[in-house]
């Protein structure tokens, strides 16, 4: 578990806790000396000898005062390095995210991560303030005592050694035991949680449709496995955990009754008795509370576990030869790309015009988004290549590609601040003259009026006290506003009204006087504005061209189109404008 923490700590934090292991250490050795010292002290007093007594008294107390000291110190310091390392692997662990793909910040993973951000992290600050302590004393004091056993009374020194020996592995098969259902457990228990959960949010809909029994169904089975789990644990894992507590006592009841027939026999002075028993049971409280212990450093090192798998995820790889692009002409060549196994692009290749508006259009699941997300590395194609400007996204340095696109998702996010700091994301230095241009683009202008503060209201935790399309609109004027030459806009008008989406469309016309705008769209009929069609099917390009020359043809463009005329999406006026230039 240890060994485990370092290699997930910074090297600075590496560098404290194993100044708290050290200072352990050396107070638990400092402890069992302290308790070594007992016997010749006994001895010396038993003959007489007052001189050597007070040698050993003296070199008791000094070893107890060592070990009072550096205790208390290595204690306190445990308490801030605790502090100190759980920020250490927030910051890995941000480090970390920051060169994972956009794709892999799935719902669930956001879910599972605010787990381990706001839980795990919080729960590894115990290693060093509580879990250090009694592990190292569990190692360190039994194996002080026993090799000065060896030297002072070898005997006894061999039979501690021995007991020792048979206690450890016992302790190590409780431990891991008591861990395998203790894991078990806490995975049944996550899953329960998420299900109440689950089913506590999907209460407006269970009380429309009437009982859901997959819902319920699936919420039962989870608490039927949680309760399953604990009786697992509570069967097998206190055998196991009183298995410990047995070998400890035997150990005891064995060096006890050594003690005694070593007394018996006259091999040791009888008066050397009470030394040698306070010996041998100090030598064996620091395991007695291992097993204490062991629900704590199970739960840090599941919460290690969590922290682990994050920071084992694969991250984007870094350009092996970085370059600038000069221009900023996007091409797709031969692009595959496969998603969990799936192919879910194949061989796409295509030239946008560049400054220009390029619809990408298709049916569900097509692999629209997956198109665009390669512009700005929201995952790398698995053949083929991506470029802006002729060269490689994958060799562009990611502050520059940052700097290159800007791109709106279908799933707005909105932090808990004022509409200001929301739209000012991607242009930290825009004046109020900017936003006021963004909000017109974006058909904000009116909210922003309306509302006493303006700029400055509070949208409140994710964008709470807006609607459903003034989010939509407020990460839109977000994107607008970042001067990037390439924007990608997914789905921007899936939440607007129809006149709002319309601002956006002639928005994105506007932008695409002097930039790259890529935009997704289920409704082929708003898209006759666009120089360029990209029509996906099943992940692979089905047509591409001017909407005007695609709509004058039999096709999966005009299919599109009839189909969305039949939806009631169609819009007037075609362009004829030609293809990529
Ligand atoms: N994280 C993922 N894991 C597994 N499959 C995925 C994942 N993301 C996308 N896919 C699959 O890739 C395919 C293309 O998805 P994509 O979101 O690109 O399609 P789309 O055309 O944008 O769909 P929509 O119009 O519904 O948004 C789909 O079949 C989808 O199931």
């Amino acid at each position: 578990m240890i060994t485990r923490l370092l290699a997930v700590l910074p090297p600075q934090h590496r560098r404290d806790l194993r100044r708290v292991i050290t200072g352990f250490a050396v107070a638990a050795f400092a402890q069992g000396l302290a308790a070594l010292a007992l016997l010749p002290l006994l001895q010396a007093l038993v003959e007489g000898d007052t001189g050597a007594a007070w040698w050993w008294l003296a070199a008791l107390l000094l070893a107890s005062a060592v070990f009072a000291a550096v205790r208390a110190r290595t204690q306190a310091a445990a308490f801030s390095v605790g502090a100190r390392l759980s920020a250490g692997v927030h910051h890995e662990l941000a480090d970390a995210l920051l060169r994972l793909p956009l794709a892999f910040f799935t719902p669930a993973r956001t879910g599972a991560l605010s787990q381990v951000a706001g839980r795990n992290v919080p729960a590894l600050m115990s290693v060093p303030a509580h879990l250090v302590r009694p592990l190292v004393d569990a190692v360190v004091v039994p194996a002080t005592v026993v090799l000065g056993l060896l030297v002072v009374q070898w005997r006894l020194g061999l039979v501690a050694l021995a007991c020792g020996l048979l206690v450890v592995p016992v302790l190590r098969w409780s431990t891991r035991a008591v861990e395998r259902f203790d894991a078990a457990r806490d995975g049944a228990r996550a899953e329960a949680s998420s299900r109440v959960l689950e089913f506590a949010r999907l209460q407006p809909v269970l009380r429309s449709t009437g009982r859901d029994a997959h819902g319920l169904g699936q919420l039962d089975a989870a608490l039927v496995a949680e309760h399953d789990a604990d009786r697992r644990l509570l069967l097998r894992g206190t055998p196991a955990l009183l298995a410990t507590a047995a070998a400890v006592r035997t150990a005891l009841l064995v060096l006890l009754a050594v003690v005694v027939l070593l007394a018996t026999g006259e091999v040791v002075d009888a008066v050397l008795v009470p030394g040698l028993l306070v010996l041998v049971v100090r030598a064996l409280e620091p395991l007695g509370t291992v097993g204490e212990t062991g629900a704590s450093l199970r739960l840090a090192s599941n919460a290690l576990a969590g922290v682990e798998e994050v920071l084992a995820e694969p991250a984007l790889p870094a350009p092996t030869a970085p370059a600038r692009p000069s221009g900023h002409r996007i091409a797709f060549r031969d692009v595959s790309v496969q998603v969990a196994g799936n192919t879910v692009l194949h061989e796409v290749s295509a030239t946008l015009p560049h400054p220009g508006l390029t619809a990408v259009v298709g049916p569900s699941g097509a692999g629209k988004s997956t198109l665009v997300g390669l512009v700005q590395r929201a995952l790398d194609v698995t053949a083929g290549g991506v470029s802006i400007g002729d060269v490689d996204v994958r060799q562009i340095p990611d502050e520059d590609l940052v700097d290159l696109v800007s791109y709106a998702s279908q799933d707005v996010h909105l932090f808990a601040g004022t509409l200001a700091d929301n739209v000012r994301v991607g242009a930290p230095d825009a004046g109020t003259a900017d936003l006021d241009r963004a909000a017109e683009l974006t058909g904000l202008t009116e909210l922003v009026a309306g509302l006493p503060q303006g700029w400055d209201s509070p949208v409140g935790p994710g964008g709470a006290q807006l609607s459903g399309g003034q989010r939509q609109r407020v990460a839109l004027a977000r994107t607008v506003l970042k001067p990037a030459p390439v924007v990608v806009l997914d789905e921007p008008t899936s939440a607007l009204d129809g006149i709002s989406a319309a601002v956006v469309r002639a928005t994105a016309r506007e932008l695409a006087r002097e930039r790259s705008v890529l935009l997704v769209t289920h409704r082929v009929g708003q898209v006759a504005e666009a120089d360029h069609v990209l029509v996906l099917d099943g992940g692979r390009l089905a047509a591409a061209g001017a909407p005007g020359e695609l709509a004058g043809v039999p096709g999966p463009y005009r299919r599109l189109l009839d189909a969305d005329r039949r939806s009631g999406g169609w819009r007037l006026g075609t362009r004829t404008r030609s293809a990529a230039p």
